[in-house]
Formats: structure tokens, sequence, C-alpha cells
């Protein structure tokens, strides 16, 4: 049984995704407090915990241009803060927790980005990644950013994510030799300028001219993971991401997930098995099946439908509000309420050959499982021995664990009961000691590294 990654799944607002906010177990007083976040990063890090993940967007939902009543008064993504800037204060306190951060390609600039997360390697000695993503709640962020006018469609947005990561790669991994930077106090040499070179690109997007100011860090390029698993996101995973991110709703579909994944970084000439699978579950444990039961019950009492629509609404564009609830998923495309927004979503839950959800059971299978993955309830045991069933069905490579009720104490119950089991069965490796050897993310999560391996084609460039 090969040892399977486990990290956590955060996000930087009250809750993750449908408001649970307002139960006695929530972070509601303390999500936006630095040391809430160090606390649950040293549990983790103690409880050998691969990586603290956090998605993150400058979306929420909004309407035709207005913002719901509900966003505000529920807290559905809103307010939100920047998680980057919290890892600093993470790594301090951990000594082998990894941490991975989305940034979007879209509003932010390639330079920018690259020298926030080169930093990020040196401050976290090695241990960052980037979760890089084309952006969700795009009309929000488009009149946040004043550009709701170049609305960009679906696959421009990944022709542009395209030259984003080209030229972040250029700056990471070419810009520095390895031994350019020499910080000699007695020649008085910081850097070698014959070692430094410029970086030059003028594309169809971005143009970016000189050498890179950040030094390389242990790392060089952050551990690049990659969300968003249509047929155009898959293709950009497979030339660029070393771990993709999805969000598993059942065996069957998954396995089809990291099949085609698997395959389509083989056809770019990279080793199928070299690209990492990582989905998202929720686990509600109990100390007896039924008592886990009601746990779930108990949560998903929380998730409001009017609340599932308006953030369905969001994500994808479609309104479906505004039809009846007994009408056919697809009448929403036949009323004009198609988008390119979240191609995902929507293909989530038409399959072919298989009957057409009524908008109703689409809302419904949305509140329940919005924004996150498989979804186990069972004692210690069962949840242990669904997660073996999962990964020897599905070829997966990894698990981020969503929170439930929002504080820490799932994750230290997941820790306490089901990861010794897991252990036991050959899932996940042996806790760290004190003598245990500190790897960088990339080398604790793809298993190779400290740098990373480049794709055939980015060597035929020419590169360095
Ligand atoms: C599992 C998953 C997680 C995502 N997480 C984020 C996120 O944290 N922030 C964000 O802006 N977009 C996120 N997205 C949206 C993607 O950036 C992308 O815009 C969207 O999925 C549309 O691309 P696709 O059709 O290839 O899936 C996520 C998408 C998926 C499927």
């Amino acid at each position: 049984m090969k040892h399977i990654s486990l990290g956590v799944f955060e996000m930087l607002n009250p809750n993750n995704g449908l408001p649970t906010w307002t139960h006695p177990d929530a972070k509601a007083k303390s999500w936006d407090q630095t040391g809430y976040w160090v606390q649950t990063a040293k549990l983790l890090d103690d409880a050998g915990f691969d990586f603290l993940f956090f998605a993150d967007t400058y979306g929420f939902p909004s309407i035709a241009g207005s913002v719901p009543d509900e966003v505000m008064r529920h807290g559905i993504q809103f307010p939100g803060l920047d998680p980057m800037l919290l890892i600093g204060a993470l790594a301090q306190a951990t000594s082998r927790l990894g941490f991975v951060v989305t940034s979007p390609t879209t509003v932010e600039h390639p330079y920018a980005t690259a020298r926030r997360f080169a930093s990020l390697d040196h401050y976290t000695a090695g241990r960052i990644g980037w979760n890089v993503v084309t952006g969700s709640s795009q009309t929000t962020t488009d009149r946040l950013f004043g550009i709701e006018d170049q609305q960009a469609t679906h696959d421009e947005r990944y022709a542009r994510a395209e030259e984003f990561l080209q030229i972040c790669s250029a700056l990471w991994e070419t810009s520095w030799e390895e031994d350019a930077e020499q910080r000699d106090q007695v020649t008085g040499t910081y850097a070698d300028p014959e070692k430094v070179h410029e970086v030059s690109h003028d594309g169809l997007f971005y143009r970016c001219h000189g050498p890179f100011a950040v030094a390389p860090g242990p790392q060089r390029t952050p551990v690049l993971f990659q969300a968003g698993t249509s047929s155009r996101g898959r293709a950009f995973a497979a030339a660029h991401a070393e771990a993709v991110f999805i969000q598993g709703q059942n065996a069957p579909q998954a396995a089809d997930q990291v099949a085609s994944i698997r395959k389509s970084a083989g056809q770019v000439g990279r080793a199928p098995e070299s690209i990492k699978v990582i989905s998202g579950m929720t686990v509600v444990l109990g100390a007896s099946h039924a008592h886990a039961q009601a746990r779930r019950e108990e949560l998903e009492a929380l998730y409001d439908p009017a609340d599932a629509a308006v953030l369905f609404a969001g994500m994808t564009g479609i309104d479906l509000r505004r039809l009846e609830s007994s009408a056919p998923v697809t009448e929403a495309v036949a009323a004009g309420l198609d988008s390119q927004q979240g191609q995902t979503l929507i293909d989530r839950y038409v399959r072919p050959g298989a009957p057409v959800p009524t908008i109703g059971e689409v809302l419904d299978r949305f509140r329940l499982q919005a924004l996150r993955g498989f979804q186990l309830t069972g004692t210690a045991e069962e949840v242990a021995q669904q997660i073996e069933e999962l990964v020897e069905a599905t070829d997966i490579d990894g698990f981020m664990l969503e929170p439930t009720f929002g504080g820490s104490a799932a994750f230290a119950e997941f820790a306490e009961t089901v990861a010794p089991l897991l252990r036991q069965r050959g899932l996940l490796p042996g806790l760290p000691t004190q003598d245990s050897p500190s790897l960088t993310l990339r080398e604790r999560v793809i298993g190779s590294g400290p740098h990373r391996s480049l794709a055939p084609e980015s060597k035929e460039s020419g590169q360095p």
C-alpha cells in the first residue's frame, strides 16, 4: 500500500464554503486571529500532517453586479483575509509542516507573484507551494479591479495562465545560476553579475524584462498545485502541475479523474505517476456509527438552501433561483443562463447517459457538498477502512481534511483516532521524530526535489 499525503484545506474567512460559523464549536471569533492559526499549524505539525492548504479568492458571490444580502448577513465567503500574509508566522511556529497558498493568474502580475512565492520559499525554508488557479467569482473580482470590460473567456484565462507561468518559471529557474549568490564578506561580492541573467519575455499578455531580484530559495520553484478540472484545466495541469487538487465525489468519478490526469501527463512526456492527485474530504467521526451520523445531520442542518443558491450563482454565474426547482438543470442553459464560469461545476452534475437532475436536486447536492470532496461518516475504524478503499479504487495520492464545524478540534480528533489506524494499515508513514530530516514540501509530497524537475519541453526551449 502506498503512503498517502495528508493535508488540511482551509480558507481565511469565517467558514469553508457554506456558513457554519453560528455553531458553538465554530471559529467565529478566532478565524481572523494569528494565534488561532499558529495553534492550528502547530497541532498539524506535531500530528504529522504534510501541509496546510489555503484556498483563496478576491471574490465573493455577486449576481448581475450586485451582492445579495445573504452574502454579508450570513458570511458567505465574506469577509476574507489574505492567507499569504500569515505564512511567515506559521512557518516560524512549525518545523516540518508545508503550506500551499492559492493565488490567481488573472488579476495578479507574474513578476509580483514570482517574487512573493520566492520570498516565501526563503521564509519557510522550502516548505511553500502555490495553488495556481484561473480564478473563481470572476465577475466580482473583475469589478473590484476595474477590468469588467476585459472579461476573458474560460479558455483565454488558461492561455494567460500559460504565459504567466512561463514568466514565473523563467524567473525562478533561469535567472540565477546555482552559485551566483556568494555573500562573500571578504571580497565584498554579494552576487556574481556574470551569473545572474536577465529574463526577457514579450508575449501576448505580458512583458517582463530584467534579472530576478530574489536569489533562489531551497526549492527555487514553489511546489505547483493546480485546481480546475475542465479539459483545458487538465491540459494545463499536465504541462505544469506537480499536484492536482480535486474534489472527489465518489470512487468511480475520482478514479476517472485520476486516470485522465495521469494520461494527460503521459501525453506530454511526463511520468504519469509523477503528478500527484489530492482530493478534499470531509470526515465526520463518532463513537458509534449512529453517533457519527447524528453529528453529520447536525452539520448538514447548518447548510442553508438559500445560501447554497447564492453561492452557486456566485461561483457559476448561473442564478438557478430564477427557474422552477422541478425543471431539468439543462434549462439553465436553454434560458441563456449559461456562462463561461465554473465549467467544472456544471460538468459535475450533468453526466452523459445519466438522467438530467432537476434544479432542486442540483441545488441540494450542491448544498451538501459545495466546495467539498468525499463525504465520510463513521467510527475511526470505519473511516480508515473507507480511506483505504478509496485509495485502492482510485489510485489517489492524498487527501485534504475539510473543516466541519469550523474549529481545529476535528483535525485533532482525526489525528488521534484515524491517523494511527492509517499508519497500522501502511497508508501513512510513522510520525516524524526529533532526528527526522527536515524535508522541503516537494521532497515530502512529490517525492522529488528539492528543485523542480523541468518538463522535457522546457529543457528543449534553450533554458539552462
Ligand atoms: C477543486 C477546485 C478548487 C478551486 N479552488 C479555487 C480557489 O481557491 N480560488 C479560486 O480563485 N478558484 C478556485 N477554483 C476555480 C478555478 O480557478 C477555475 O477558475 C475554475 O475551476 C474554472 O476552471 P475549470 O473549468 O478548468 O475547472 C477551484 C476549482 C476547483 C475545481
